[in-house]
């Protein structure tokens, strides 16, 4: 079984001790594994290293589309897109709390973020100039996070599978009201439908980033793999998300911007143009085009709430206190 020919931690089966050997014997019968139980420290690292970038990444995620909620064209848009920004903030919520399971802290992992040692995903890194973008960000990073969130309900780690069988439920309706609106968009007049095609042109590479490097850079794809915390590689969820979308923009009337994208018989999929790697590792480096801004925003969001942390800490210890004298009485 491929699990059980990967190395664990970098040591190779024989070099295993009793208890990963066990360890690896659960995660192979996919019993989930469940906080206090025993895990190997690169387990637990790297759970909280992807957990932690995925919060990260549906609270940085709510700064593109909050950016329209004043601009949204109608009440009902309007109270959509207020919606789906807050169901982003309630999975960052789950996530968080499936990272501190791990002995980890939210304090810290929000001090990571704003130093810039941890990362979110890079998509949210792009503008959103339009009112199509809402719709573009809906179908297409919804719908790969949906390709990506999916398999993950069945990740060996209690917590996050749990948490992802809500999420995905949420993000089932987000990927749906992106498409309404691609659909209005398209459909309405010939500046919408340029809007629409505009929207897919740029968002669309970006898109197809989210899922991570091409499988020969990801340098942990194994070892989560082997551990079942990913469940698919990065250029299997890549290919699953082009053969979806791509009828799906052939149904709007748009075109895929790519001269190359074709139908594949023999493989039973598209083959398609690969995204410009040295643009994704220049904005994982922190030099993409809003990378500055969403830092920033989150850092002021953090330094602006101060005084209310502040307040909260001095009522829990006055609070405390009182207790204790009551008891003391
Ligand atoms: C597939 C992958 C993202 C990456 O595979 P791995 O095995 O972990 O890594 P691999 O070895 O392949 O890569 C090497 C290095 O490259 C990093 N890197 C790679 N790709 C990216 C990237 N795109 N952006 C930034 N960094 C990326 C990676 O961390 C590693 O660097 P490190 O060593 O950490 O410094 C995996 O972590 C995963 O499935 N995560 C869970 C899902 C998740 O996080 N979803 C979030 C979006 S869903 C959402 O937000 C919903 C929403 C929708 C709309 C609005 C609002 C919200």
């Amino acid at each position: 079984m491929y699990a059980q020919l990967v190395k664990s931690e970098g040591t190779s089966r024989e070099e295993m001790s009793p208890e990963e050997i066990a360890f690896q014997e659960r995660i192979d019968r996919n019993e989930k594994i469940e906080p206090k139980e025993w895990m190997p420290e690169g387990y637990r690292k790297t759970l909280i290293r992807q957990i932690g970038q995925h919060a990260h990444s549906e609270i940085v995620g709510q700064l593109p589309e909050g950016n329209w909620i004043t601009r949204a064209p109608t009440l009902e848009r309007k109270q959509i897109l207020l919606a789906k920004v807050q169901d982003e903030a309630g999975h960052g919520l789950y996530l968080y709390c499936a990272a501190e399971t791990l002995g980890v802290s939210r304090d810290e992992l929000l001090e990571r973020l704003h130093s810039g040692d941890m990362k979110y995903s890079s998509i949210f890194n792009y503008p959103t100039l339009t009112w199509a973008d809402m719709g573009a960000v809906g179908w297409l990073v919804d719908g790969a996070a949906i390709m990506n969130q999916v398999p993950l309900q069945r990740t060996s780690y209690g917590p996050y599978s749990r948490a992802m069988i809500r999420i995905c439920k949420e993000e089932s309706f987000h990927q749906r009201q992106g498409y309404a609106i691609m659909m209005k968009m398209a459909n309405g007049t010939p500046a919408q439908k340029k809007m629409a095609q505009d929207a897919l042109n740029r968002l669309w590479y970006p898109s197809l980033m989210m899922f991570g490097p091409s499988d020969k850079d990801s340098v942990h794809s194994a070892q989560s793999m082997a551990w079942k915390i990913k469940m698919n590689t990065n250029d299997e969820l890549r290919q699953k998300f082009v053969d979806q979308t791509v009828p799906q923009a052939e149904y709007l009337g748009l075109t895929v911007p790519d001269p190359d994208l074709k139908w594949n018989e023999e493989k039973g999929g598209y083959d398609f143009t690969e995204p410009d790697w040295d643009e994704f590792y220049q904005v994982l480096k922190g030099n993409g085009p809003c990378n500055k801004e969403r830092l920033g925003a989150r850092v002021k969001a953090w330094e602006d709430g101060a005084w209310y942390r502040e307040a909260m800490t001095a009522h829990a210890k006055k609070k405390a206190a009182r207790r204790s004298a009551v008891a003391a009485e």
